[in-house]
């Protein structure tokens, strides 16, 4: 099949569709008085940060929310960190701060995650925030996990009682795409490194989740025929001549002759979670703006307002 097959589930056009209203959204908050601004925080230098941290910037731009990169070098302390975010918190023109994972192993990532204010968690991984997940609150979740379940919709399969398989169970990605369908009302299984037959499980699901980080780990034996495979693996490959590409984890040549749908990588998951970023600083501008409002039982002015008066 051709990347114009129907069974391409492509993120663009999803993407373009979130960014198109996030705009709308911003302009007006912008209007009155609450710009929206993200701040992104890098250490160290990875690459698949790089990439996400410039389509950040570029779809911010045409979403008209301001963007600010701040890199630290690898060997930031974990305290220089804490203050800097702090600093963020406190700063009324900051509208949400994301981490870029990874950072170096001396960082604790859960204690910098946790110094984020849960109401400027555009991330969705604070504590709080995963909390809310859990109790069925899902207009706030971890970027890549929302993301792949908005892709899994435009199939337009019933989540009530869908099968699902999610393979790989770490905190950003595969538990909180769990939580997501098990509130959508899905039956979900996870699966991990030490799963006895990954094989076993994952040929009965409606929908395949996967990721894990390990290039085409899963080929077409894997797949019930008909099924969704939704790849959210990143992987870098090198070729041959010494150029490399970005691959998932899915064997898309083989799978996608079995799967009704499945997720081109690049040009699947990634572009969505961009935009799912972008939509959750709005809906933390929103929180925000709200807490002012209760605060201060004012018309919805950033300031002057009560000096006014
Ligand atoms: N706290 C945190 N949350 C994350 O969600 C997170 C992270 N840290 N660290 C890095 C990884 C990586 N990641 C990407 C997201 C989108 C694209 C993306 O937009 N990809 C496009 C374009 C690729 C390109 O331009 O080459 C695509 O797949 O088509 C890439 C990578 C999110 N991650």
């Amino acid at each position: 099949m051709s990347t114009s097959d129907s069974r391409y589930l492509r993120g663009g056009p999803v993407a373009q569709r979130i960014i198109d209203s996030v705009r709308v959204a911003a302009a007006e908050a912008r209007n009155e008085g609450f710009p929206p601004k993200l701040v992104s925080i890098t250490v160290g230098d990875v690459d698949a940060v790089d990439v996400y941290v410039r389509n950040q910037r570029a779809k911010a731009g045409l979403a008209g929310i301001d963007f600010e990169e701040r890199r630290f070098p690898a060997d930031v302390t974990a305290r220089e960190l804490e203050a800097a975010i702090h600093g963020m918190n406190a700063d009324p023109r900051v509208t949400g701060i994301i981490i870029q994972r990874p950072v170096p192993s001396h960082i604790p990532v859960k204690a910098l995650q946790s110094a984020v204010h849960p109401l400027k968690d555009v991330e969705g991984m604070h504590p709080a925030s995963i909390g809310n997940i859990v109790y069925n609150q899902l207009d706030l979740a971890p970027c890549t996990a929302a993301a792949s379940v908005e892709l899994l919709k435009e199939t337009g399969l019933d989540l009530k009682g869908l099968e699902v398989v999610v393979v790989g169970h770490s905190e950003i990605v595969g538990k909180p795409i769990a939580f997501l369908l098990m509130s959508e009302g899905a039956t979900v299984t996870v699966c991990h490194h030490m799963t006895r037959s990954l094989a076993v499980h994952a040929r009965r699901a409606d929908a395949l989740f996967v990721a894990v980080g390990k290039p085409r780990l899963i080929k077409a034996d894997m797949v019930k025929p008909g099924a969704a495979v939704i790849d959210i693996g990143i992987n870098a490959e090198t070729l041959p001549d010494g150029t490399s590409r970005i691959v998932g984890d899915v064997d898309t040549e083989s799978v996608k002759e079995v799967a009704s749908w499945i997720t081109p990588v690049p040009g699947g998951v990634g572009p969505i979670t961009v935009a799912i970023l972008l939509r959750n600083t709005m809906v933390a501008l929103n929180r925000q703006r709200e807490l002012y409002r209760a605060s201060y039982a004012v018309g919805d002015q950033p300031q002057g307002r009560i000096a006014a008066e």
